[in-house]
């Protein structure tokens, strides 16, 4: 199936316009259903089991791609994992980010910080696999710190430890695909409402891609240049086969 993707400036718009005073969500709202739809992609790919390893490593960076893992984590819980969230640069952006985190700690996940020894995660052994929720759409390079040391922990691990990564791979420019040396290849790619230009850069037998963020009708999406993707029943992702 060829999909159909959308440039990072329509991308801006788009999401500008669903938040605008005409349509009004709020991003609250989004980043729940985006949330919502990683914890959904991780479910199928890595189906939660009694008998195996159910550790989640989620990694949130400070915009909003990082508040999608917050979500995400909540979601990850409910569903019978044990989501252990990274969250070294905390957002202050707005309030909306702590009361995320006072919600992680309500269902006692745990919350490292940036001195926390998080790299004890990174054990295959032990964890099921990573969620990326570092850097999407906003990214621009070069990679600052503490993130620059992640990623590189983070690619020595990739492939053993599969990641999975919220909308756009952390290090990828959203047109151009992977631009930072240290840029994460994921195993599965969620892309949110509809894929950006650089995930047609992914190796389709290599990683598994997805489209989440289930918040369009289809007279939105026809003005945008896409139509809706396939979601059956009351599924939040969709996963496209591979081109
Ligand atoms: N409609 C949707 O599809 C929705 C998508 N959502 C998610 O939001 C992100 C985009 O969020 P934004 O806050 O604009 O940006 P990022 O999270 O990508 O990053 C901004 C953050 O990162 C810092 N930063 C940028 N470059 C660097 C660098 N080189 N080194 C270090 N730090 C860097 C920057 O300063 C900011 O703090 C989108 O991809 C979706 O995942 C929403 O949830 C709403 C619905
Ligand atoms: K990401």
């Amino acid at each position: 199936m060829s999909f159909k993707t959308i440039s990072s400036q329509l991308a801006a718009q788009l999401d500008k316009d669903l938040m605008g005073p005409e349509i009004g969500f709020t991003l609250e709202q989004l980043m729940e259903l985006a949330g919502l739809s990683v914890a959904e992609a991780v479910l199928k790919e890595f189906p939660y089991s009694k008998s195996r390893k159910s550790q989640v490593l989620v990694v949130a960076g400070p915009g909003n791609n990082g508040g999608d893992g917050l979500v995400c984590a909540r979601h990850l819980a409910l569903f019978g994992f044990n989501p252990v969230v990274f969250y070294p640069k905390r957002s202050s952006r707005t309030q909306f980010y702590g009361q995320l985190v006072n919600q992680l700690k309500f269902f006692q996940i745990p919350v490292l910080d940036g001195d926390d020894d998080w790299a004890q995660y990174l054990n295959p052994n032990e964890t099921l696999c990573v969620v990326d929720a570092i850097f999407g759409f906003s990214f621009k390079p070069p990679v600052r710190e503490p993130f620059g040391s992640i990623l590189q922990q983070l690619r020595q691990v990739q492939d053993q430890l599969p990641i999975v990564s919220v909308d756009i791979p952390t290090g990828w420019d959203v047109d151009e695909g992977p631009v930072e040396p240290n840029c994460i290849i994921p195993k599965v790619l969620v892309s949110l409402t509809v894929p950006k230009p650089c995930a047609r850069k992914i190796e389709s037998l290599e990683t598994q891609h997805y489209v989440g963020g289930r918040f369009v009708p289809r007279s939105f999406a026809n003005k945008y240049g896409f139509e809706p993707f396939a979601y059956e029943n009351a599924s939040q992702v969709v996963k496209l086969a591979p081109e």
